[in-house]
């Protein structure tokens, strides 16, 4: 992988393209823009850049415009020391892959560049004016691309992806950028209704069709009528409403319980499911026949764990929401949370994400969100439970000074040596095996072994 750096900096400079040699890296390193400009005039395109923001003579922000194509279709990581949450947000909506504030964070720097090395990795890079919704991970912006791909015309749709991922969100997104947004979105969780419940919801019925039907009531499809009805959970529908629904996939129509006149479907059906389908037609839980109809365009949306980029930026997000509802008591992520959030496996996905950041956004006193706040939102978090004997008198917090809080660093210090002594355990303490798991190399794990007296 080649990776270009281009910094004025000739400390900053040098320091980087050794620390990447070190690596295993190839870096070409380039002093300025023109001298970025010229190579690119005849140089193919690198795999990666990592440009500073603030060049002697230029602004690093605009250079990709400046140059060919190609290089704007690699990833870019901008580097500064004059960090703003604005220019952040406007870098990463333009689809850069990261940025990242001096001194650098070299750790999540180099996780960056080696989940880019990985064999089968699709990069994706600043495309211009794109700006995906989704997120900034190469996954999601593909996802976003299939999105637009598939125009207004499709009117079956499944969705898969572990619970809490983004199905709704991305079938929300389907709607609004194909359908457009004025166009009803109806969700229902087939799960969550009770059996009996669920045929005279989704069809609607007549007056009289059955005891308590005092009035004639539209169902969800007719509610969605010329939009789109997102039916979650479709794995768990019960097997006779399978038929019913694949009956309505055949002959486009509803008709109401009770009814006789069919009525023409005019509604994009989105199906999603947390199950994989395929496994449960073995079991005979699913209708193959209905498995194969609701099959045709099928979108799946990868855990948040497969795409660590994505975590830092939906952070940012839910916080800027956070701060655009409650005034006068802004919140900021610091680089501390943001190593601690990107350092998470996130089993719950973007929601338990989303729920840990408001949970941290409404306790914090501070304006800058303490990664100790955060990582108690987060019961199955990398953060061991302190042992007994180091437990303050309210259970929470190891027993440092007075009021019983420990200083950050110790705290730290606490959570890398559980971490790395969990990892070694788990990777039958093999140095090298866990030292790529960690995504640090093996000198650096002797170092934070020895340092962090772990034997
Ligand atoms: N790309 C995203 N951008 C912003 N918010 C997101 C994104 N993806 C998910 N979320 C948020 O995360 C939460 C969970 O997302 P969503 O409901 O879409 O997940 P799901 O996969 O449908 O979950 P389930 O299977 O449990 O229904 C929601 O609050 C949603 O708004």
């Amino acid at each position: 992988m080649v990776i270009d750096l281009i910094e004025d900096d000739p400390f900053m400079g040098e320091a980087l393209t050794e620390r990447l040699h070190l690596e295993g890296m190839h870096c070409r390193w380039w002093r300025s823009a023109r001298d970025v400009t010229e190579a690119a005039q005849r140089d193919p395109a690198p795999d990666v850049v990592i440009s500073d923001v603030r060049l002697g003579d230029g602004d690093g922000t605009q250079l990709p415009q400046t140059l060919p194509a190609s290089w704007r279709s690699v990833p870019w990581i901008f580097i500064t020391g004059y960090g703003s949450h604005a220019l952040r947000e406007t870098l990463l909506a333009r689809g850069a892959l990261d940025f990242l504030t001096k001194p650098l964070d070299m750790d999540r720097l180099l996780r960056h560049l080696r989940h880019l090395a990985q064999p089968g990795r699709t990069p994706s890079g600043l495309g211009g004016t794109c700006s995906c919704p989704l997120g900034v991970s190469g996954e999601m912006r593909r996802l976003y691309t299939l999105v637009q791909r598939l125009g207004p015309h499709w009117q079956t749709v499944l969705i898969t992806g572990e619970s809490g991922a983004g199905k709704e969100e991305l079938a929300r997104c389907l709607h609004r950028d194909t359908l457009g947004p004025q166009r009803p979105f109806i969700a229902v969780n087939t799960a969550s209704l009770p059996e009996s419940l669920i045929e005279a919801e989704l069809f609607g019925y007549e007056r009289g069709a059955f005891t308590g039907a005092a009035r004639a009531h539209r169902g969800l499809f007719e509610q969605a009528s010329g939009g789109t009805l997102f039916l979650d959970e479709i794995g768990d529908m019960p097997l006779t409403l399978q038929a019913r629904l694949l009956r309505v996939l055949q002959d486009r129509q509803v008709t109401r319980l009770g009814g006789e006149k069919p009525q023409q479907l005019d509604v994009r059906l989105i199906f999603a499911t947390h199950r994989p389908l395929h496994e449960a037609v073995r079991a005979g839980q699913f209708r193959e026949d209905l498995y194969y109809r609701i099959n045709v365009v099928h979108l799946h949306v990868p855990p948040l764990r497969e795409r660590p980029e994505d975590i830092v930026w939906l952070a940012q997000r839910f916080v800027a929401q956070w701060n655009e509802a409650h005034p006068g008591r802004a919140r900021r992520l610091g680089a501390a949370a943001e190593a601690w959030l990107g350092a998470q496996r996130w089993p719950g996905n973007v929601r338990q994400l989303r729920n840990a950041i408001e949970r941290a956004c409404l306790l914090a006193v501070d304006e800058e969100l303490d990664p100790l706040l955060l990582s108690e939102s987060v019961p199955e978090s990398v953060a061991p439970p302190p042992a007994a004997s180091d437990q303050g008198s309210d259970g929470w917090c190891p027993a440092g000074h007075g009021d019983g809080m420990v200083r950050l660093e110790d705290y730290l210090r606490q959570q890398e040596r559980a971490y790395i002594e969990r990892a070694l355990a788990h990777h039958g303490w093999q140095i090298g095996v866990t030292a790529e798991a960690l995504g640090i190399s093996r000198k650096n794990l002797w170092e934070r072994m020895k340092r962090l007296g772990i034997q």
